[in-house]
């Protein structure tokens, strides 16, 4: 990243309105800008909080589309699918909720199928919210032997599919993720972790920069813009 600014929080609900609020200042220009915007949201356990605050504003939601950083190659009516848990929060407010992953058995084709999806969509997005895993994994950019389509995927290739090797064990099926290029491109991105586990490993990343063995190191290194990270110590 060009830059990094760091936001430390002691408390959830400080982060929790801190950042819906820049999310919101993000979202309203991009609407003001150009009448529609693009956001990535990730999944996982911390995005609840911040999306149950953010449902709250006075966003004109009919105008914004949302993906998912990276989904689970699960059907949509299962506990573990990201854009579900988007779509449960975002649905009813108006936004249009597009999700990566398909029917497709394999996870390489499911890749295709999501990055042709999203070649029909106003690139590069606004914002795009990233999480990150004790392992350094962000998206499901995960440590080992996918983890170089996911980051030497040319500009033009937008999502691949990932088999994660071992799988995670907070949800251990296949992926389909935004590249690191597809990343890079976004207008505006940030961060959001908790916990001093976490920052260790961020700290380290982000020095080790492009050379890391942490994926959030390596696409880190290849954002051209300022990157915000929102950290809870919890
Ligand atoms: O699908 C996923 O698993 C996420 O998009 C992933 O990248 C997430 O952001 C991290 O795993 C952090 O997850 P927590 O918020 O649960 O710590």
């Amino acid at each position: 990243a060009e830059e990094i600014e760091w936001w430390d929080f002691d408390a959830q609900d400080e982060l929790v309105d801190q950042l819906a609020g820049d999310i919101k200042f993000i979202i309203e220009s991009a609407l003001d800008a150009r009448g529609q915007a693009l956001v990535a949201f990730p999944g996982g356990s911390t995005p609840a909080p911040i999306f149950a605050k953010l449902a709250e504003s006075s966003i004109r939601w009919k105008n914004v589309t949302i993906i998912p950083t990276d989904d689970r190659l699960v059907p949509v009516d299962n506990p573990l699918s990201n854009v579900a848990m988007i779509a449960k929060a975002f649905l009813p407010l108006g936004a249009r909720v597009l999700p990566l992953n398909s029917e497709a058995e394999d996870y390489k084709l499911a890749g295709s199928a999501a990055n042709a999806r999203l070649q029909d969509l106003q690139w590069p997005p606004d914002l795009i919210w990233l999480g990150m895993g004790k392992d350094g994994h962000t998206a499901s950019i995960f440590p080992g032997p996918d983890l170089d389509e996911a980051m030497t995927a040319g500009d033009d290739i937008r999502a691949v599919g990932v088999a994660p090797d071992p799988l995670p064990p907070e949800a251990p099926v296949n992926r389909v993720t935004l590249t690191a290029s597809a990343i890079a491109s976004a207008k505006t991105t940030l961060v959001v972790c908790n916990g001093a586990e976490k920052k260790a490993v961020l700290d380290q990343a982000i020095e080790e920069g492009a050379k890391s063995a942490y994926p959030i190191g390596k696409v880190l290194a290849k954002i051209p813009v300022p990157v915000d990270i929102y950290w809870l110590d919890n």
